[in-house]
């Protein structure tokens, strides 16, 4: 099929690299003219498992091209929309994106074409962008809410298995239509109406965003009652009706979805007349999370003021170099407000403008040069390399009380308490 895809961010580039490898021919429309750029000479702009070989194949081979024109969009079967959707400060979801990309379409679609929205929108936008753009072109445009669930880290493994494909439609066509894009994918197709496609996106993101708020308050819990949450959690989610995924306790969700979607949602709620207070709660304990670790390091170390902390991780999880709405970026921050002087490592994060405005930090080149003689570290992001490096070396270049704060809970206690650091996990009495 001849699909043009819009935006070349995490979830377009992934869409239009996988889709070009399954044998489509995919137009990809970027305005950010550098970034095309590198992606027509087949370079990846950010940092995805298994994504460089695709983009590099699918340019080789003729089936991906890359375009900063709108017009590209012109005669091809399905467009599909993957711009940002990012979160205004008040909660709400900026849309700016998505208006600018309809009005395009409504201007330069060539009928007849099926429009795949995967951007995460909120539930009744699908039907409002129908009336408000395409109203001339009734019958000839066939709006489709497709929302997308990969992870960052392993986005092509999670385009090739996904656990479900969501359709919402209109017509029989159409979701036929989706069913031959995706016919190299083997997984349940579950097909509904537009805004309730919609809905499925926020409730899944809110839900697990609810675990993890929820195994937080637990681990705090533990942590007073001096229980420990690892064994706590590993039992509890072998409960098949509660499950063990998303159950790791520690400085709460970052990333590019999870806040903006909780946030997202509350405040769609809130605009619908419906007080969400569960999901209040949830936004609350993981905006706590991250405060917690920086009250419990300063209790650790007496005072923060004119101490020297090394932050390991700067990614918002390990296997991405994303580092929107990390929360080591926001502990770093706290961090300097309370005046200690903050160094920091990450093996693969790239600070971009997207992250917002920096904290202040001295940006080290390997763990050990951020370790120098701080008087504490704190895990941010379970990266391997934290796991297996050489702490009895960081042990003898760091300062007295050498206090480790694993706030990933990823490293055996036993072992780096034995060559003589205090250790402090997240709700490990
Ligand atoms: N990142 C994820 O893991 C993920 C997963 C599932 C769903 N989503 C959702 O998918 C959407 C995209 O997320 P993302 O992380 O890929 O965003 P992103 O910000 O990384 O990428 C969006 C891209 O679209 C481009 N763009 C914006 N307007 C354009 C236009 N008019 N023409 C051409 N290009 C344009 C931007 O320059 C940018 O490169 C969001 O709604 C997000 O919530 C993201
Ligand atoms: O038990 C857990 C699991 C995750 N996290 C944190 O939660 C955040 C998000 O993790 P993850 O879900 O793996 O990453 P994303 O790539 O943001 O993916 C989420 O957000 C995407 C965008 O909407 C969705 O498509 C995915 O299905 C959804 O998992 C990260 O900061 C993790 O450290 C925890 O604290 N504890």
């Amino acid at each position: 099929m001849l699909v043009s895809v819009i935006g070349a961010g995490y979830v377009g580039l992934v869409a239009a690299c996988c889709l070009a490898n399954s044998g489509h021919r995919v137009k990809c429309v970027e305005h950010d003219r550098s970034k095309c750029e590198m992606l027509a000479g087949g370079l990846l702009p950010f940092y995805e498992e298994g994504l460089g070989d695709l983009l590099a194949r699918g340019v080789k081979g003729g089936k991906l091209s890359f375009s900063t024109e709108i017009e590209s969009i012109k005669n091809t079967e399905i467009i599909i929309v993957a711009v940002g959707t990012p979160s205004r400060p008040d909660g709400k979801v900026d849309l700016g994106q998505i208006f600018g990309v309809m009005t395009d379409i409504s201007e330069l679609a060539t009928e007849p074409v099926t429009l795949i929205m995967k951007s995460t929108v909120p539930p009744g936008l699908g039907l409002q962008l129908q009336k408000r753009f395409l109203f001339q072109k009734s019958g000839k445009i066939a709006y489709v809410s497709n929302p997308e669930f990969l992870r960052e880290g392993r986005a092509v493994k999670d385009w090739y298995q996904p656990e479900r494909i969501v359709v919402g439609a209109e017509t029989p066509e159409a979701v036929e239509t989706v069913k031959s894009l995706y016919s190299d994918i083997e997984a349940p197709f579950c097909v509904m109406d537009i805004s309730s496609a919609e809905m499925v996106k926020y409730a899944s993101n809110a839900f697990l965003a609810t675990k993890i708020s929820f195994i937080n308050e637990i681990a705090n819990l533990c942590e007073l009652v001096g229980a420990d949450i690892i064994p706590v959690a590993r039992a509890v989610g072998m409960d098949g009706r509660i499950g063990g995924s998303f159950l790791q306790a520690g400085l709460g969700y970052g990333g590019s979805c999870f806040p903006k979607d909780t946030k997202g949602l509350d405040f769609i709620s809130t605009l619908n007349g419906h007080t969400f207070n569960l999901l209040k709660a949830v936004i609350e304990v993981n905006a706590r999370q991250r405060i917690l670790a920086v009250r419990k390091l300063s209790r650790l170390l007496d005072s923060l003021c004119g101490k020297k902390i090394a932050i390991l991780g700067l990614s918002f999880k390990p296997g991405t170099d994303d580092t929107r709405e990390s929360p080591s970026l926001d502990i770093i921050r706290m961090l300097g407000d309370e005046g200690a002087e903050v160094t920091a490592y990450d093996p693969m994060a790239v600070l971009r403008q997207n992250a917002g405005p920096l904290p202040e930090f001295t940006l080290c080149g390997d763990p050990l040069a951020a370790l120098t003689s701080s008087h504490a570290a704190v895990i941010t992001t379970e990266w391997r390399e934290f796991l297996d490096m050489d702490w009895e070396k960081a042990w003898k270049i760091m300062s007295p009380p050498r206090v480790i704060l694993d706030g990933r809970n990823c490293l055996d206690p036993h072992k780096i308490k034995s060559l003589g650091f205090q250790y402090a996990g997240m709700g490990r009495a």
